[in-house]
């Protein structure tokens, strides 16, 4: 119940709905109540004592019962149906909601198949029980308070002797609950492992083909898929256990009933009417009793997908606004960086940044440089406020990040990835992804200024053409230059290009940062590039090795040093004839 309780914000506010649906169960369960008392009309005022003419007010009295009755549990089914989709709609929108808000550290473990497991079956389940599930299993308790009164005031003695094994078929219903519960969580678990091999195996199916792993994939497919077959036949194990356990019991209540009950009109103390109402009661009691399993099934599973569902709602938020952070805006930022003694790790890790001293003056190019592993994203993942710091901090303009709103930090802020992600939208709207209005103007002029519009124009239809999700039918330099129009549209004043130029030629990187110099103008640079070519217009170049600064100056200066920075550009340059004047230069600089 602490899962019902805990999701008690998405269906309270429907709450009418619930009570509407509940009151109309427990109406149409009621009137289930009239049909032995009118068996017992029949049999004993009617039949025996040869009334017949009653037969037709009798017939039509039942149709109209009916008639009532169904009525009742349409508007049950009617308003379950409503609460169970508004309730799933909301918390739909809630976990989408806080997926959004989810910091990256989060992010860096989850699974994409698990969590589309938990947006899908686990929240239908959770519709299901609310909707329908919740009253049902309220009926259950009613039905059987209702059919033991009804016995209780025909023949107490009578239902004392019936209820002879009633403790022992709740005590097997609540032995059952305790089961299937772990059992349907291992089965949402293997069913959210599955999906999450699906899901893996067609992302990556560029590099499954290009491996030939096809076989491997089937393999570990056929694995999961085996533990998801071995769970759900565990809970059919289960299942097959208990329920016949729980068939004998009502049944010999009903053996019980008809031995005593038959004495009973035999010896006179009770009538034939009176045992065939009571008859019909006890399966008032005995239906509730067999179905508890059921019911108790649907309810534990939709505990089960409660609490997956609420794990993602509880979830640790980890970069959040302060209650003093303050909103920037965009006109008064400037741009410029710094950090200042950062020391930062990430969870479990080793520091990817030791120490790390910037300073980035407004309107300034920072070039980044070093091995992979080095820690140059996470220089850039940190100006994102990615993730928190807990060592030194990290200033906008001489503000701590953290002292202003996440949102807002991240708005001053275009990043272009070595990996573009493309939306499948059209690419009119993948360019003008990071603001809201606008005009078909400026899509172009940043296109141009991106190379891309060119391409794009020779698109069948031009920048209305849907890609992809993975960019389908775009090369890959081609989706680099949406991204950088995309970065450019947003007219940011920090921009971060993350290898941003490695997916495209020489020519091209050379072209399109011919149009970065005049984009970078005003805006504070920072560029991670293994190509010299892409840095060396930096205004400082900072060299990283295993999170810590190992050289830093212009290309200029960092060419006159041995080191990191000049093995480099010895590799990348030494067939370029600057090569050979650079080597003179150093040698007479040494
Ligand atoms: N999300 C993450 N979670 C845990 N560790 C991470 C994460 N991202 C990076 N690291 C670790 O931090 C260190 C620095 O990584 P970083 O990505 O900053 O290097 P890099 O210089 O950008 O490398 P590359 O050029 O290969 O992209 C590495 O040891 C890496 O394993």
């Amino acid at each position: 119940m602490n899962v019902l309780k805990q999701l008690k914000q998405y269906y309270w506010k429907d709450r009418h709905l619930l009570f509407i649906s509940i009151v109309c169960l427990m109406c149409s369960t009621a009137l289930g109540l009239v049909y032995p008392h009118l068996l017992r009309f029949l049999i004993d005022d009617v039949i025996k004592k040869e009334q017949f003419e009653w037969v037709p007010y009798l017939a039509l009295l039942v149709v109209g019962v009916v008639a009532v009755k169904a009525s009742f549990a349409y508007i049950h089914g009617f308003t379950g149906g409503r609460l169970g989709n508004r309730v799933a709609f909301s918390l739909r929108n809630a976990l989408y909601e806080k997926l959004q808000v989810l910091s990256f550290q989060y992010y860096d473990r989850a699974k994409t198949g698990d969590l589309m497991s938990r947006l899908t079956a686990d929240l239908e389940g959770i519709r299901q029980f609310i909707g329908f599930g919740f009253a049902q299993l309220l009926n259950v308790f009613l039905m059987f308070i209702f059919g033991s009164i009804m016995m209780f005031t025909m023949d107490w003695k009578l239902t004392l002797v019936t209820f002879v094994t009633m403790p022992f078929l709740v005590f097997t219903a609540l032995r059952l609950e305790r089961r299937i519960h772990p059992e349907f969580r291992s089965i949402r678990q293997a069913n959210s492992n599955l999906t999450t091999a699906v899901q893996e195996n067609i992302n990556g199916v560029r590099t499954v083909k290009s491996f030939a792993r096809e076989p491997y994939e089937v393999e570990k497919f056929a694995v999961r898929n085996g533990e998801f077959k071995e769970s759900n036949i565990s809970l059919s194990h289960t299942w097959a256990k208990f329920f016949p356990m729980l068939e004998l019991l009502s049944s010999v209540c009903v053996a019980i009933l008809l031995t005593t009950g038959g004495m009973f009109v035999i010896n006179g103390s009770m009538t034939l009417g009176e045992l065939v109402a009571f008859f019909s009661f006890i399966w008032y009691i005995i239906a509730p009793m067999r179905d508890i399993g059921f019911h108790i099934n649907n309810y534990t599973q939709s505990k089960a997908s409660g609490e997956r569902v609420l794990e993602i709602l509880n979830q640790y938020v980890h970069v959040k606004d302060k209650d003093t952070a303050v909103a920037l805006r965009h006109e008064d930022v400037k741009g410029s960086i710094r950090f200042d003694h950062v020391t930062f790790a990430y969870p479990d890790k080793q520091p990817a940044l030791t120490d790390f001293n910037l300073e980035a003056p407004a309107g300034s190019v920072i070039g980044l440089l070093g091995g992979t592993g080095s820690g140059k994203s996470t220089v850039i993942q940190l100006i994102l406020r990615a993730y928190n710091i807990k060592e030194g901090r990290i200033t906008l303009d001489g503000k701590d990040i953290r002292d202003v709103t996440v949102e807002s930090l991240r708005q001053q802020v275009a990043l272009v990835f070595q990996e573009t992600f493309l939306f499948s939208s059209t690419i009119r709207n993948n360019i003008s992804y990071g603001r809201k209005d606008v005009s078909d103007e400026e899509i172009v002029r940043a296109a141009k200024l991106a190379k891309a519009h060119d391409f794009i124009m020779e698109l069948p239809l031009g920048y209305d053409t849907i890609v992809g999700e993975r960019g389908m039918g775009l090369s890959g330099g081609q989706k680099q230059r949406i991204a950088i129009a995309r970065a450019l549209i947003k007219d940011p004043k920090i921009l971060i290009l993350d290898d941003a130029t490695s997916a495209v030629d020489m020519e091209t990187e050379h072209e399109i940062q011919a149009g970065f110099q005049e984009l970078m103008k005003g805006r504070t640079t920072f560029i991670i590039a293994h190509r010299i070519s892409s840095l060396k217009h930096a205004d400082e170049i900072v060299v990283l090795d295993g999170g810590r600064i190992i050289q830093r100056g212009t290309h200029e200066q960092l060419l006159r040093q041995a080191g990191h920075y000049f093995e480099t550009y010895k590799i990348q340059y030494s067939d370029h004839p600057d090569f050979a004047e650079q080597k003179e230069e150093r040698r007479v600089a040494n």
